[in-house]
């Protein structure tokens, strides 16, 4: 585990940072907020790069600062494997020599993965003879990725590894991420502001705001969570782990989930695939009596748990529970008097089939 509290000021612009949050040992806990918020300067004093005012960070126990106690353990004595937005191989070294670098920081005793397992994990075999400069910047963030895992630090620790690439990039990158997420037995601190990335590789969500924690928890709860500020985005929604059942070439694809099954039109790969699955408040409809004759593809019975405010005064968000599972539905107050809807009403949850986007997650197959 991760123990995080930290209190910071920048004096030239008055930043002040109060934040305390604990990851878990395993899988990815993402820090995510808007810009200016602290992810960095959070990331950068638990790499020991600096020095905060006041603050405590902990790696299983063992005490990487404690400025009560006057511990300041120096960056390099961390075992913290870092990954920045921009590569920083070293220009002039081969892939391979870049590689061994990683390798060569590792501790005698250090244990972890060898280097053709990095190789093979990352698919970068087909690169070690070339130098940075003739690689994609997706490839290039992939040895990095390598270079800080031969490290074999105690914790890996990444400030937006994806943000300077263009959305291809990303998308060829985010499964390598996924990979390495499943393979590494050690806590991934992970900052972003992108909810793709968060979708595709989070287990544990820390939501900063303005340098404080608003909320943590694993990612699944706090998506369900209407009081903040995500809950305004576009693409606010639950997430929902599923396994597909079936798959037919051409035709829609059907995906199975603790409460129900969904018909889609994504192509979320074979039988028995795991996968994340956004569902936008704003997708789901409701509707009183069992629906005929209308071309929504999936129509769930549920149960009408709460009615919770939104941020606009004429919309409302509906908490749906389909079996053990929780949808949530943006309807506009207008429907919600128009159809007396009360909690505790059985109501079907309407979903049209197209209405999944991509955000399609690399599978959570590990047990975090
Ligand atoms: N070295 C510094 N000196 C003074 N102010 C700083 C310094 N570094 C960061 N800040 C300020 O502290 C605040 C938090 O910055 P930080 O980089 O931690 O945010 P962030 O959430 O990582 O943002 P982004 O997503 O844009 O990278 C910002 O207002 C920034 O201007």
């Amino acid at each position: 585990m991760v123990e995080v509290a930290l209190h910071h000021r920048y004096d030239r612009d008055g930043f002040a940072l109060e934040a305390a949050f604990a990851a878990p040992p395993r899988g990815v806990t993402t820090l995510f907020g808007p810009s200016g918020c602290g992810k960095s300067t959070i990331l950068a004093a638990v790499a020991g790069l600096l020095r905060p005012r006041q603050g405590r960070v902990a790696l299983d126990g063992m005490v990487l600062l404690d400025t009560a106690a006057g511990i300041f353990v120096a960056p390099e004595r961390r075992r913290c494997g870092v990954v920045f937005q921009d590569a920083r191989l070293f220009p002039h070294l081969s892939v391979e020599t870049n590689l061994r670098y990683g390798l060569r920081r590792a501790p005698r005793e250090a244990e972890g993965p060898g280097f053709e397992e990095v190789v093979a994990l990352l698919g970068i075999g087909h690169l070690l003879a070339r130098r940075p400069a003739g690689l994609s910047g997706g490839e290039r963030q992939r040895v990095a990725l390598g270079r800080a895992l031969l490290s074999r630090p105690r914790m890996l620790l990444m400030d937006e590894p994806l943000a300077a690439l263009d959305a291809a990039r990303r998308t060829e990158v985010l499964p390598f991420l996924a990979r390495l997420r499943d393979a590494a037995r050690m806590p991934i601190l992970y900052v972003t502001h992108a909810l793709e990335e968060v979708d595709a590789l989070a287990d544990h969500l820390v939501v900063l705001d303005h340098g404080r924690v608003l909320a943590e928890g694993p990612v699944a709860e706090i998506a369900l969570r209407t009081d903040l500020p995500l809950a305004a985005r576009r693409d606010a929604g639950v997430l929902l782990d599923c396994t597909v059942l079936a798959a037919p070439e051409g035709g829609l694809a059907r995906l199975g989930f603790a409460g129900g099954e969904l018909l889609t039109t994504l192509h979320p790969g074979a039988v028995g695939t795991r996968l994340r699955v956004r569902l936008r408040a704003r997708d789901v409809a409701v509707a009183v009596q069992e629906p005929q004759g209308i071309s929504t593809q999936n129509v769930l019975p549920a149960t009408l748990a709460e009615i919770r405010p939104a941020g606009e005064p004429q919309e409302v968000f509906l908490r749906l529970a389909v079996g053990p599972s929780t949808v949530l539905a943006r309807i506009t107050r207008d429907s919600l008097e128009r159809l007396a809807l009360r909690p505790g009403m059985p109501v079907w949850a309407l979903l049209k089939a197209v209405t999944f986007d991509h955000r399609v997650a690399a599978p959570p197959e590990h047990a975090p």
